[in-house]
């Protein structure tokens, strides 16, 4: 269904939807440890509905309750029956930490994804599970591909520019071999905190991640035990809801735990700087509509912001640069493009750079066609977007924010957006 969303305004309260980053990480952990795990308030979007789909196929028992999902684990194979393909959907952190743990199970074990996850890069974390002992193959570096372990543990060579999910992947794994597990990192780490997020989720889970001086060290005989996890707001979801709030009003979200190693917790800093007014008080954040002014971000860390907090970019006076994010180029669209695009038909003064973009404003937008390409962030920005344009804008996919925040028109709706499916 489409989108169409109106000038309108945003007002009151909203609880922050679950981390989808820490609920990938509660189930599979869960599905790594012997015993009985309870994840409460998990993210049931279709990204980690796909992780919690392919644990089963893997051997983990999962039990559904409205407010909580029950996992036991420490019992993994390669998915029964034979030939069981596992679907990651839309998911880059499903398909890259699920290929990691099937490199550590004896057997086979097939992965593919929508268009757009077959698209993205998988070929630097194949080549480490090669690295590590485990068969693999793949047609041209991307799914469909297949994995057959069990892999030992080592020395393991990675790159950490295209994707953390990479290095998470094999952190998580580690446990599963016989010998310690070195990673290497070849080039610099983007998108760091997501590593950090992994390596305090492991923690969480009784096994200890060290740092080398280009890596990190698993060091063997350790085993994941289970845990209760309670998921905590997801920011980067907060984020859309923030932006509207600092263009057209005031709203304030709870749930959203200030010491919460979520990368895209900067958004708050980030707002401040755009001169948006900020109030937090414990879990509740307030934002209020101000005059902005331009900054220059670097969103090396936080790369799930860059369509918002171009969308913000484009009404702060000045010129604004964003960078630090090539690695935006492999999202479920390339997202440096897929913003630009939107934006720049809505009347942003916007272009391109390498490792983000240049805008300069404020603009007056008028409401567009928008393509997002499938992309949830795509979707959820240019939305935002459609709040402060004139005329209508009409967004071809109003189903994909489903895969990180299924209730987000809802929500909107609750908060007064004029937002409506067709
Ligand atoms: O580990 C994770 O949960 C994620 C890591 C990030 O990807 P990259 O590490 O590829 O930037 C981020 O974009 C994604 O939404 C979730
Ligand atoms: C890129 C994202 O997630 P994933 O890599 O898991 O598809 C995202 O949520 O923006």
């Amino acid at each position: 269904m489409k989108l169409i969303v109106s000038r309108s305004q945003i007002s009151g309260c909203v609880h922050a939807p679950p981390s989808k980053s820490h609920t990938h990480r509660a189930f599979l952990l869960a599905a790594l440890a012997k015993g009985e795990s309870v994840v409460f308030s998990p993210l049931l979007g279709e990204d980690t509905l796909a992780t919690l789909d392919a644990v089963k196929a893997l051997g983990a028992h999962v039990c559904e309750a409205n407010d909580r999902i029950t996992i036991r684990g420490g019992d993994l194979h390669a998915p029964l029956p034979k030939g069981t393909v596992i679907n990651c959907k839309n998911s880059g952190t499903s398909m890259r930490m699920l290929a990691g743990i099937a490199s550590r199970l004896d057997g086979t074990t097939a992965f593919t994804g929508d268009a757009s996850l077959c698209s993205r890069p998988m070929k630097p974390l194949l080549d480490a599970l090669s690295e590590l002992g485990a068969g693999v193959t793949s047609k041209n570096g991307c799914a469909p591909f297949t994995i057959t372990g069990p892999g030992s543990g080592g020395d393991v060579h990675i790159r950490g520019d295209v994707s953390s999910q990479f290095i998470s992947a094999l952190l998580i794994s580690a446990p599963l071999g016989k010998a310690d597990t070195r990673i290497h990192l070849t080039t610099p780490l983007t998108s760091e905190p997501y590593v950090d997020m992994t390596i305090s989720a492991m923690k969480k889970h009784g096994v200890s991640v060290e740092t080398i001086d280009d890596g990190y060290l698993v060091r063997s005989g350790q085993v994941y035990s289970p845990v209760d996890v309670q998921v905590g707001g997801d920011y980067s979801s907060a984020a859309f809801l923030f932006a509207a709030a600092a263009l057209t009003g005031e709203i304030t979200v709870s749930g959203l735990d200030p010491a919460d190693p979520q990368g895209d917790k900067v958004v708050i800093s980030i707002l401040e700087t755009f001169g948006a007014g900020v109030v937090r008080e414990g879990e509740n954040v307030t934002i209020k509509k101000a005059d902005l002014k331009a900054a220059d971000i670097d969103l090396a860390d936080a790369p799930d912001l860059f369509p918002i907090i171009a969308v913000l970019a484009s009404q702060a006076k000045g010129t604004s640069r964003l960078y630090g994010a090539a690695h935006l180029r492999f999202k479920e669209s390339d997202r440096i493009m897929s913003t630009v695009l939107f934006l720049r038909s809505m009347g942003a003064d916007i272009s391109e750079t390498g490792d983000g973009c240049i805008v300069m404003g404020p603009s007056r937008l008028s409401g567009a066609n928008v393509t997002t390409f499938g992309d949830h962030r795509i979707m959820m920005a240019a939305s935002v977007a459609g709040l402060i344009a004139a005329g209508n804008t009409i967004i071809d996919d109003s189903g994909c924010c489903a895969v990180s925040y299924p209730d987000f028109v809802r929500d909107m709706q609750r908060l007064g957006a004029d937002m409506r499916e067709e």
